[in-house]
């Protein structure tokens, strides 16, 4: 699996790349952030990776233009990558109708359902096929591997953490959708992508999986931002998954709670320092 280099920026003593590689799992071409921090250009060393999945309506861009983490994955050593939130340009009748559903929005499953099972396969592109193009191709410690999001990103995070038991040795989230089972944009996505089946939706749901989980001990930190209208919306429900890890032994939360702050690139770029220095502490 080899990638191609589109553009490098130097930015905090470090470089911010952006690659394209085809992937066999997604059957297009996609494009990743790389942030590649000091400590690899000038001493040579393997460094941590941090894996970071973005929500609704991005890019591969919005992460690396607004949240200012790279003066953070410089200061700890670590090598941030930051894939595209779905498969593109794939003429998908519908593929482009709406921002929640389709181009911008695979949500991190696996569909089952046509015409999107055949490329919406968004959840072993991020935990498989991408791990393994990044353990290839860059100096990292493939044991060491950290994963973290926003909202539709947020909840790919915990479910990539969830359903992998030791995959991932640190894991947050910034306003997660938290139990998309019972939210509209979960709803509509979960039957788009997978059918009328809800117990099927259920393997797919942060909270039904801190329910069952059995896996090593893991800490999930929730972040969320108390002026979020998504929050109000009820589209994220946090105190779900709050309430479902609160039963479960094998879990254990650290929840911040961020007054005034919405659901926007400017809280995340307040706060991503915090989550850096979190991700470095256990990684390192
Ligand atoms: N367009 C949607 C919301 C989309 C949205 O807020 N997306 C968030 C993630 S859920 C985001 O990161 N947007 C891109 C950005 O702010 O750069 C709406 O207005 O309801």
């Amino acid at each position: 699996m080899s990638v191609k280099l589109i553009s490098s920026n130097k930015c905090f003593e470090g470089e911010q790349r952006i690659y394209s590689h085809f992937s066999n799992v997604l059957g297009c071409e996609m494009k990743f952030g790389l942030f590649m921090p000091p400590a690899v250009l000038e001493d040579n060393i393997t460094c941590p990776v941090l894996y970071y999945l973005s929500g609704l309506t991005c890019t591969h861009e919005n992460f690396i233009h607004k949240s200012g983490m790279q003066q953070y994955a410089s200061k700890y050593g670590l090598i941030v990558v930051n894939p595209d939130t779905s498969p593109r340009n794939l003429n998908i009748p519908g593929e482009d109708d709406s921002y929640d559903f389709g181009t911008g929005a695979g949500f991190y499953i696996n569909a089952k359902k046509e015409p999107w099972a055949k490329n919406y396969q968004m959840f072993s592109y991020v935990t498989d096929e991408l791990v393994q193009l990044i353990n290839q191709n860059f100096p990292v410690v493939p044991t060491k591997k950290g994963i973290f999001g926003h909202s539709m990103g947020g909840h790919g995070a915990l479910i990539c953490a969830l359903k992998n038991p030791g995959l991932y040795q640190s894991i947050s989230a910034f306003a997660p959708i938290a139990n998309p089972v019972e939210c509209p944009w979960g709803q509509k996505a979960f039957k788009g992508y997978l059918g009328d089946d809800q117990e099927l939706w259920k393997e797919w749901d942060a909270t039904y999986l801190a329910t069952k989980y059995s896996g090593n001990p893991l800490e999930l930190f929730i972040d969320q931002g108390c002026d979020d209208n998504f929050l109000k919306e009820k589209q994220l429900l946090p105190e779900n998954l709050l309430q479902a890890a609160a039963c479960n032994d094998h879990l254990q939360t650290i929840y911040k709670e961020r007054v005034g702050y919405d659901h926007s690139y400017y809280y995340i770029a307040s706060y991503v320092g915090e989550h850096i220095a979190y991700h470095a502490k256990l990684l390192n």
